[in-house]
C-alpha cells in the first residue's frame, strides 16, 4: 500500500510532466519554428536537471525525448525544411536558367555564322572545347584568342582567307585558334561515308570531350560530332540544345 502514497517528488514529477505537455501543445498550436527549437533545448536542459534531482519519471521521459531530439526536430520542422529545400531547388533552377541564357548569348553568333556558311555552301569545321583542354592541337594552328563573333567566323572560313583550311577551336566565348589540324577518325564505317573534314571532326571527339560542328561544302549540311559519333543534318535548335547540354 506504501506504493500508492505519493511522495513530494512524485507530485512535483507529475506537475512538471503536465506543465510540459501543456506547453508543448501550446507551442505546436502556434507552430512557430523558433519556439519549437527553444522547447527542444528546454527539454534537454530540464532532463539534465531532473536527472540531477533524481526526479525519476520526469527524467526518464525527458531523457527518452532528448534521445530522439534530432528526429523530433526533423518532424517538427518539416514545413520549414520543405520550404528550405524548395528554395534550394528554386535557386538551382534559377542558376540553370541563367546558364541557359548565358549559353544562348555566347552561341547565338556562332549559330548565325553556321547558318550563313551553310547557306553559302562554305565548308567549315568548328570545335568547341570542353573540360579536356586541346592545347596540343591549338599549338599546331594559328593562335587567334579573340571574342567569338559572327563576322570573325565568316572571315576565317572565307575561302579567300589564308586561315580557312582546318578547324577553329572555341573556348568559352573566344576563338582560340584557327587553321588547326585535327586527328582523323580511323573508324572504317565513317571512312566509307565521309571525307576528311568530317573525319577530322569525328576524330577530335574520339580523343576528347569536345564537340565538333561540320558544315559541308558539298551539300551545305550541318553535322555534329560528339563522343566519336556523328549526327548529320542537324537543325539549328537541336544544335543549340547540344551546345547547351554539353557546356552546362
Ligand atoms: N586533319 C584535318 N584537320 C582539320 N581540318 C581538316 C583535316 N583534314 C581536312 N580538313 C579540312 O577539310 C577540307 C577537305 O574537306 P573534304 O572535302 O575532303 O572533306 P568532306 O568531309 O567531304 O567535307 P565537305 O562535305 O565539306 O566536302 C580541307 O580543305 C580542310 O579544310
Amino acid at each position: 500500500m506504501d506504493i500508492l502514497i505519493p511522495k513530494f517528488a512524485d507530485i512535483v514529477d507529475i506537475f512538471i510532466i503536465a506543465f510540459l505537455i501543456y506547453q508543448i501543445l501550446l507551442v505546436l498550436r502556434r507552430s512557430g519554428g523558433w519556439q519549437i527549437l527553444v522547447a527542444v533545448v528546454a527539454i534537454i536542459i530540464l532532463a539534465t536537471i531532473a536527472t540531477a534531482l533524481n526526479l525519476r519519471m520526469v527524467s526518464s521521459l525527458l531523457n527518452s525525448i532528448s534521445r530522439y531530439w534530432a528526429l523530433a526536430l526533423i518532424i517538427l520542422f518539416q514545413p520549414e525544411i520543405r520550404t528550405l529545400l524548395s528554395k534550394i531547388n528554386l535557386s538551382r533552377e534559377l542558376n540553370l536558367s541563367l546558364r541557359k541564357r548565358e549559353t544562348n548569348y555566347v552561341y547565338m553568333p556562332l549559330i548565325d555564322a553556321i547558318s550563313s556558311l551553310s547557306f553559302r555552301k562554305i565548308g567549315a569545321l568548328i570545335v568547341i572545347e570542353n573540360r579536356r583542354k586541346l592545347t596540343e592541337y591549338i599549338n599546331n594552328g594559328e593562335i587567334i584568342d579573340a571574342a567569338l563573333s559572327l563576322r570573325l567566323v565568316l572571315t576565317i572560313f572565307n575561302p579567300k582567307s589564308p586561315l580557312h583550311d582546318g578547324a577553329i577551336i572555341i573556348r568559352g566565348d573566344r576563338i582560340i585558334a584557327a587553321k588547326v589540324v585535327l586527328p582523323l577518325s580511323k573508324n572504317p564505317e565513317y571512312i566509307k561515308h565521309f571525307g576528311t573534314r568530317h573525319l577530322a571532326g569525328i576524330g577530335i571527339t574520339e580523343v576528347s570531350d569536345a564537340i565538333a560542328i561540320i558544315v559541308s561544302e558539298q551539300n551545305s549540311q550541318i553535322s555534329v560530332a560528339q563522343n566519336g559519333k556523328i549526327k548529320v543534318n542537324v537543325a539549328y535548335e537541336e544544335l543549340l540544345q547540344i551546345l547547351m547540354d554539353a557546356t552546362s
